[in-house]
């Protein structure tokens, strides 16, 4: 699904790479974290994958195409087949929260039904159904993230990159959008998601791929955030990330228990402390929606509980015994993904896709907690209209980057000014487009 033959990016005018040779696989389905310190090449990274910049030497080739034969003008094309999610939102701050995610579909000629149809599905899947008049600035942090999320997601992309999508976030309102992202990862959606967050990554029990200086040093099919990663922060003086408690390790500590902690599957508190009060404000504001759960005052950041449901979740890539695998990722993701093939769902009613075939947009919302703590699971419906496989998405640059390119590449998107569209991918630059769209907000809460 996305490869890498030793690729490197070198910026112009920069002494050291910023990506150095970097090869890896990643498949279909996997949900991947990106670590490492500032700097470490993160975000260079997801650059690459949305082809907003070309390496400097090396082949990536991104769902099937090698991204170095796209000319400039099918790059919008290209990347409607991404979603991207952003540490600082970028709704658009006059449009409500119903119009933000269809503006995506708006802007590549959806049909009035089809949108009338997808928006609220995807508004229902990230639990913001009941606030789709609201503008952003009527929003929490995490609300808005969710509706960055559905905007991200709404024509179902096969790769969704988040780059820091809960930095802006508390811990419990993260867990929230991680709930979000899982499910989505669940449905199919290739995920990769670079973060500094140690407690999610730990917590998460995925891929992690670990960059210093842009050389891969770590990639732990089960991993966790890891020592060097940490350390990387320190040194950039990111404490407050890695000195944050982790309350599963605490729960565990003071249980003796394994059990997983309850996810709240939708929405936050506007502002929301990780305490129990706070929690159950969550579940009493939010009707169908379920609390966080703390145990004896210590803040839990949930994780998902797939054993709360009576409806299995699927296993996205299955899990292997935790390996780093330093070098030579893809032969074993090869092995990995034979096995992928051969996964189908525990009931049986809910297959994993399969190569080529679109990602089921929502899930079964059997990891949605909200069974538990509310009854019957609400199934969630699928966005699968006729023309839903052109499955384009909202594609956006990474860290804001709508500044001239700094190497002046011809196919760079980034080089002027562009409008939302624009660089979400939607529009080749210089199509019509609506002013109304030329403005970003970031967070407003
Ligand atoms: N446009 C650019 N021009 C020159 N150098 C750049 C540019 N973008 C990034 N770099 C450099 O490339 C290296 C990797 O940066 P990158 O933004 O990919 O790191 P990161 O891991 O995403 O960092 P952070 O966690 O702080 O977002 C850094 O040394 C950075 O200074």
């Amino acid at each position: 699904m996305i490869r890498f033959d030793h690729v490197s990016k070198k910026y112009k005018g920069t002494a050291k790479p910023a990506l150095n040779t970097i090869d890896l696989e990643i498949l279909r389905g996997e949900f991947v974290f990106l670590v490492g310190a500032s700097g470490s090449g993160k975000s260079s990274f997801l650059r690459l994958v949305l082809k907003e910049d070309r390496p400097t030497s090396g082949n990536i080739h991104v769902l099937g195409q090698d991204l170095g034969s796209i000319s400039s003008r099918k790059v919008p094309y290209f990347r409607r087949n991404l979603g991207v999610v952003f540490q600082d939102f970028r709704l658009l701050p006059n449009k409500n929260v119903f119009d933000n995610v269809a503006f995506t579909l708006q802007v590549i000629g959806k049909s009035r039904g089809f949108i009338q149809e997808a928006v609220p599905d995807v508004l229902q899947m990230v639990g913001l159904a009941e606030k789709a008049n609201r503008l952003p600035h009527e929003l929490s942090g995490g609300e808005q993230q969710r509706v960055a999320i559905a905007r991200a997601v709404v024509n179902k992309p096969a790769i969704l990159l988040a780059d820091e999508p809960t930095g802006n976030l508390d811990p419990l309102t993260s867990a929230g959008i991680m709930n979000v992202l899982d499910r989505i990862n669940a449905g199919g959606t290739t995920i990769i998601m670079a973060t500094h967050d140690n407690a999610i990554v730990d917590q998460m029990q995925r891929r992690v791929i670990e960059l210093v200086g842009g050389q891969i040093i770590r990639d732990d099919r089960q991993g966790g955030y890891g020592m060097t990663a940490a350390i990387g922060l320190q040194d950039s003086g990111m404490t407050a990330e890695i000195t944050r408690p982790d309350p599963l390790s605490l729960r565990m500590q003071a249980t003796g228990a394994i059990e997983r902690p309850v996810l709240p599957v939708a929405g936050e508190p506007a502002a929301a402390p990780a305490s129990t009060s706070s929690a159950n404000a969550v579940n009493s504001s939010a009707g169908r929606e379920s609390a966080a759960v703390s145990t004896g005052g210590t803040p839990v950041i949930p994780q998902l509980n797939r054993n709360t449901s009576s409806v299995p979740v699927v296993p996205v890539v299955p899990r292997v015994p935790t390996t780093s695998v330093p070098v030579q990722v893809s032969t074993q993701t090869g092995q990995i993904s034979t096995q992928t093939g051969q996964v189908s769902t525990q009931a049986g009613s809910h297959s994993q896709p399969q190569v080529g075939e679109p990602p089921h947009f929502f899930p079964p919302a059997a990891a949605d907690v909200r069974q538990a703590d509310t009854g019957p699971v609400e199934r969630l419906s699928t966005v699968a209209p006729a023309d839903a496989a052109a499955a384009p998405n909202p594609v956006n640059t990474v860290n804001g980057a709508n500044t001239a390119h700094p190497d002046g590449d011809p196919d760079d998107l980034t080089t002027g000014q562009l409008s939302l569209a624009e660089k979400l991918g939607l529009r080749a630059p210089g199509a019509n487009h609506d002013p109304a769209a030329d403005q970003n907000v970031g967070p407003t809460s």
